[in-house]
């Protein structure tokens, strides 16, 4: 019961090969990182204020409101507490949030950035200071019912009239309603809306303009504006997406956000240094999502993990006693490959956000050569990040068997909340499809003999195909480096011939562009799985590693490329690079590294260092004490509040009993 921890699960931890600790403060940049991470956790999760009904029990009203009470004692205690530097405020926010959004989401991941990165000293100033100190609230409302891929196809026009040097904001048409934006339904008083702008009847495109839609007194919508909740969806039950739409509303020329584009009070464009600069929150955005999709398939493998450990079915031997369900090899397959997925992508997400500061330190800088890569690796590595992820998530459920399927393992709301960083922030297709882009360009720039640098360098020299019957140790990560790099270059290099081929049979370029879209994202997966391997296997050369650890987060590097070579076994195989002999000797590897790792299958998630209050799973819980707290959990069910439902006395007694009467 309650303080002694399952058996099986402390007999695991007992046999593991290394401290789980010294994982930790690798994985979260040291021991003083961790210690303030857990400080900060302790300080919500033993806060009675922060306890609040399990929301899978709550409607959405109810929901929202939990959540809404919940976000305002975070700020408000955050601010009593000082907690002000980013990564502090990361840990706690996340501890307050588990697997939900808080209520400012949109507000603090992009309404801040936004004025952060668009607006001018004298706009920050205006604004900046209400905003941080949510004197007033805001979201991202960009994406409208017709229209959230295309940004050029919006439709919500900002006309501007120098005769008042006002903005006339309009929704011409339905399918120009705002849709989605989250917090915009009942809590946002102002957005950054993306507007087309009009000057003198010429287009210029989208760009950002700051417009209240709700009085600061009343909190009613303001003359001119509809907004309200899009309704319920697949998860975010306690966020309140919105739509929106203006009837010819006036904002002063000042409103629109002038970093780099500007209007004259004459009506003059000053055009920015590069158009795309106006889309620089959603790579901000796209960045976290690379960093949130490792973290949430963090927590999914840590609860199917700890719970195979848990989890005894069936006879492997006759007469035996039944075997954890972790010690069956088709159970390590199914989480092992991502265990080893949530290590590669918590790594790629530190260096995605090291080369996002840097190259935006830059941009704000007046530099923007860095521009196009930084666009090309966040957009590549956010949508293979949460693909993975997905897959990874559910694979994770369905390995806990029927249990996996109730709320109370916490996986169908991670997956529900979690699911969309697929769709939102650019769909992961066209996503994909931009890093192609940049990846033809760079391959063209190459065959013209320029020298590429950065994510494309290896681009340049693309390697030839080894002798047949060279042997090969598929366990070294420099080869399995070198075959992922062979792989991204060849499919790069022959995505640009089918391009050009069907441009020579007579498509003109966007034909052609489309004709080739399969081979161009099958390109640009390449490339951005070559860059998780290899940034996974650079993190290993770090010499302050200590060595205890550096052989199993080797085995987890190993496995992860392994499995992807396996997987995509074709693509390594079509030119002859590797050999039928080498991918089943990368089979054997897998089975031979799943076993080496099943002991330290626990460690390693518990290496993650979530706590039972930010996990919020009873499959997952670090003592393994499963079976009576599902119980318990069953028992706090709505339902279960009376023995006997009133939709018996209403419905079921008088149908039962007139079934009888019938006999
Ligand atoms: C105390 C409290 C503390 C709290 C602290 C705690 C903090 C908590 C925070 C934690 C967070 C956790 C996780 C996140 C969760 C957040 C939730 C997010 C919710 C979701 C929000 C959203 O969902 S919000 C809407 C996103 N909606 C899109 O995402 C639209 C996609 N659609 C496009 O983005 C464009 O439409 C698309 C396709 C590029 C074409 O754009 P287009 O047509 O204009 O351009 P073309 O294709 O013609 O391309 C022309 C050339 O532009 C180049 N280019 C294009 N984009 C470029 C770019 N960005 N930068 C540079 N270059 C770019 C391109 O590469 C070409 O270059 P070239 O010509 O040289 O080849
Ligand atoms: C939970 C959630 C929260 C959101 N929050 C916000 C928010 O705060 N603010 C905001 O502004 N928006 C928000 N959004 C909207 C989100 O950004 C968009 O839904 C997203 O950008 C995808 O656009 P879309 O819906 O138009 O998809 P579509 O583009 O209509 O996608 C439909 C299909 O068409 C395909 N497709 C489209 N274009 C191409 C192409 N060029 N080439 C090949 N295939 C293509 C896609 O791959 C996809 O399969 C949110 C969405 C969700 C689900």
């Amino acid at each position: 019961m309650a303080g002694t921890v399952n058996p099986d699960l402390r007999k695991e931890r007992e046999n593991a090969s290394f401290h789980p600790e010294k994982v930790t403060n690798f994985l979260y940049g040291g021991p003083g990182v961790v210690k303030r991470k857990r400080e900060l956790e302790s300080l919500v999760l033993n806060d009675p204020d922060f306890q609040s009904e399990d929301l899978n029990f709550l409607s959405r009203e109810q929901q929202y409101e939990t959540q809404m009470k919940k976000s305002i004692l975070m700020v408000t205690k955050g601010e009593k507490l000082k907690i002000t530097d980013v990564q502090d405020r990361s840990f706690y926010t996340s501890a307050v949030s588990g697997s939900d959004s808080f209520s400012f989401g949109l507000h603090v991941a992009m309404f801040l950035p936004t004025l952060y990165g668009q607006a001018t000293q004298e706009q920050k100033d205006k604004w900046l200071k209400m905003a941080e100190k949510y004197a007033i609230l805001g979201t991202y409302a960009q994406t409208e019912m017709g229209h959230g891929t295309f940004l050029r196809g919006l439709e919500t026009t900002a006309t501007y009239d120098p005769t008042t040097q006002e903005f006339v904001i309009n929704t011409p048409t339905i399918t120009a309603y705002k849709w989605w934006p989250g917090g915009l339904g009942k809590t946002s008083n102002y957005c950054v809306l993306m507007a087309q702008l009009y000057i003198h009847g010429k287009s210029y495109g989208p760009h950002p303009f700051m417009v209240q839609i709700r009085s600061l007194q009343d909190h009613k919508p303001l003359p001119g504006v509809t907004v309200g909740d899009i309704g319920p969806k697949f998860g975010y039950g306690s966020v309140d997406n919105g739509f929106l739409a203006f009837n010819n509303v006036r904002i002063p020329r000042e409103n629109m956000l002038m970093k780099y584009s500007k209007v004259e009070p004459d009506g003059t464009y000053v055009k920015p240094p590069s158009t795309k600069l106006a889309y620089g929150t959603m790579v901000q955005v796209r960045a976290n999502i690379v960093v949130n999709s490792g973290r949430v398939l963090a927590k999914a493998v840590t609860i199917a993990t700890r719970y195979s450990c848990v989890r005894r079915q069936s006879e492997m031997k006759p007469g035996h006693p039944e075997p954890q369900v972790l010690d069956y090899v088709t159970q390590q397959y199914k989480l092992f490959p991502y265990l080893a997925a949530a290590y590669a992508f918590w790594l790629t997400g530190q260096t995605m956000m090291s080369v996002y500061t840097t190259s935006s330190n830059q941009i704000s800088k007046g530099d923007i050569s860095a521009l196009p890569e930084l666009h090309a690796l966040s957009a590549g590595l956010k949508a293979l990040s949460s693909w993975v992820a997905n897959v990874g998530m559910e694979e994770c459920r369905m390995a806990c068997g029927g249990h996996g399927y109730s709320h109370a393992s916490g996986l169908p709301r991670l997956y529900a909340n979690m699911t969309p960083g697929a769709t939102y922030e650019g769909e992961n297709t066209v996503m994909m499809l931009q890093t192609a882009r940049y990846l033809m360009k760079s391959y063209n720039q190459s065959l013209q003999g320029e020298k590429l640098a950065g994510s494309v360098a290896y681009l340049s020299g693309v390697q030839p195909v080894p002798a047949a019957g060279r042997t090969r140790n598929m366990l070294d990560l420099g080869v399995l480096c070198d075959a992922y790099r062979h792989r991204a270059a060849r499919l790069v290099h022959e995505a640009a011939v089918q391009l050009r081929n069907e441009r020579q049979a007579g498509k003109d370029q966007p034909d052609a562009w489309n004709a080739a879209s399969v081979d161009l994202v099958k390109a640009a997966m390449a490339h951005s799985q070559y860059f998780v391997v290899k940034n996974f296997a650079e993190r290993l050369t770090d010499s302050t590693l200590d060595s205890s650890i550096s052989d199993v987060l080797t085995r987890l590097c190993q496995l992860h490329a392994l499995h992807g070579l396996v997987t995509n076994s074709g693509d390594f195989l079509e030119d002859g690079y590797l050999t039928g002999t080498d991918v089943r000797q990368a089979r054997r590897h897998i089975n031979a590294l799943m076993a080496k790792l099943r002991p330290d299958a626990v460690a390693l998630v518990d290496a993650f260092d979530f706590p039972d209050g930010i996990l919020n799973s009873v499959l997952g819980r670090y003592d393994g004490n499963v079976y009576e707290h599902l119980l318990e959990w069953a028992k706090a069910s709505p339902l279960n509040k009376t023995d006997v439902h009133q939709s018996y006395h209403k419905y079921l007694k008088p149908f039962l009993e007139d079934n009888r009467a019938k006999l």
